[in-house]
């Protein structure tokens, strides 16, 4: 069998390198010591980043420093607003470190759905004991966390072992933000599947490139084109529901997806009514990361956690109703779309599943069913099955 052709497509931030990164952890022989040292700049540049973002929101929200002595800090973050450079030095770390400390700058964290700031802040904020000391080399989880903006089209080969022959794959990962997107048609021919990849947990949330449109509406938007586009109309997309560990995250913090559906009348179903099955509810339960392998063996299929809030799942299961009704032409997001009726789109297919794509094993479940269904999919195209 020829190589398999596969685009990981979706809106800016929503996930597409980490799980290319996955790819390269699962299916090829993961990072080297060298590859690691190599993503250290990376992690300076994150943590300076979401400093400058906190520092800077700060001033328009009115947040003030809780403790004056935090002042010069921010005052020296600030000062490094314009460097690309990774030079780093004991004064910096120190800054970082009392800043982060500050109850304001906490403050400011806990509203960062009112402006732009990158989903592991937190996360390498918190290790900056580790992050500083010379002997650092990333794990894998502080690679899968590390935010780079993707600007060129990236390639990655592998080969997986599927019934007793060895198949081969080709993956291509592109920048998902508006000014990249002109660039994904470059790639659309001899397309085996999609994966594109919706972030569940950016409901409340604006693009970081356009900060009056949602970026809910934006990765439905171009959801809809994608499925209905007509160089891929043979070509089936596995949707991944990602980021649901933050949308728990959020959903504890007392957001909700109400707001924005309340922003644009008559366009969404009424959340409210929406019902949630059962089995929507276990699918949803079984992909959500967390619960050790023992409990997960003790808890049977019918039973359920009792970890997660109901509404994390309602959310979800909305968000994913919002895209299978697009799939099935009764929802139109994007005017300017003429949907097919429903034999246009009779040679191909959406699968979904729910992701986080920073979870090893999360990610290697899903990533097996997408393999079946890819090759099954690929066969019968062909007319081999
Ligand atoms: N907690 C958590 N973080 C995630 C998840 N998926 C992605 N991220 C983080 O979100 C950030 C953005 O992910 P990327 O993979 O760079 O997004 P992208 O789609 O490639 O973005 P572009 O290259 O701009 O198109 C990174 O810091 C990831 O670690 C997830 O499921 N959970
Ligand atoms: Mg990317």
């Amino acid at each position: 069998m020829k190589r398999l052709k596969i685009l990981l497509l979706g809106t800016g931030e929503s996930g597409k390198s980490t799980i290319t990164k996955q790819m390269k952890i699962i299916h090829i022989n993961g990072y080297s010591f060298a590859e690691r040292l190599e993503k250290i700049k990376d992690i300076i540049r994150n943590v300076r980043e979401s400093l400058l973002s906190m520092v800077g929101a700060m001033h328009h929200l009115n947040i003030p420093l809780e403790d004056e002595e935090s002042r010069p800090s921010a005052d020296f973050i600030l000062d490094q607003a314009a460097r690309q450079d990774t030079e780093t030095s004991e004064e910096f770390w120190m800054h970082c470190e009392r800043l982060w400390a500050d109850g304001g700058v906490q403050k400011c964290y806990d509203r960062s759905h009112e402006y732009q700031l990158i989903d592991c802040a937190k996360y390498f904020l918190d290790k900056i004991k580790e992050i500083k000391s010379p002997n650092y080399a990333p794990s894998d989880q502080d690679i899968l966390r590390c935010r780079a903006i993707t600007t060129s089209i990236q390639h990655i080969e592998f080969d997986v072992p599927d019934a007793g022959q060895s198949v081969k794959f080709s993956v291509y990962d592109v920048g998902g933000q508006q000014g990249e997107r002109k660039k994904w048609i470059q790639v659309f021919d001899n397309v085996v599947a999609i994966l594109y990849l919706g972030d569940t947990s950016c409901f409340d949330q604006t693009l970081r490139e356009d900060t009056a449109k949602s970026r809910l509406i934006e990765s439905l938007e171009i959801f809809e084109q994608v499925w209905n586009n007509r160089f891929l109309r043979p070509v089936s997309i596995l949707l991944f529901l990602n980021k649901i560990d933050i949308l728990a995250e959020k959903i504890a913090k007392g957001r909700s997806i109400k707001d924005l559906l309340a922003q644009h009348p008559g366009v969404f179903p009424d959340y409210d009514s929406c019902p949630v099955s059962s089995n929507e509810r276990l699918e949803f339960l079984d992909a959500f990361p967390g619960g050790s392998e023992q409990t997960a063996k003790r808890r049977s299929r019918s039973s359920s956690r009792t970890d997660i809030n109901p509404e994390v799942v309602k959310t979800a299961v909305y968000i994913k109703n919002l895209f299978t009704r697009i799939v099935r032409g009764e929802l139109s997001i994007n005017k300017t779309i003429q949907p097919h009726p429903k034999e246009w789109h009779q040679n191909h297919s959406c699968e979904y599943f729910y992701t986080c794509a920073v979870d090893t094993n999360n990610v290697k479940k899903v990533l097996e069913g997408c393999r079946t269904l890819i090759i099954r999919k690929h066969l019968e195209r062909f007319g081999i099955i």
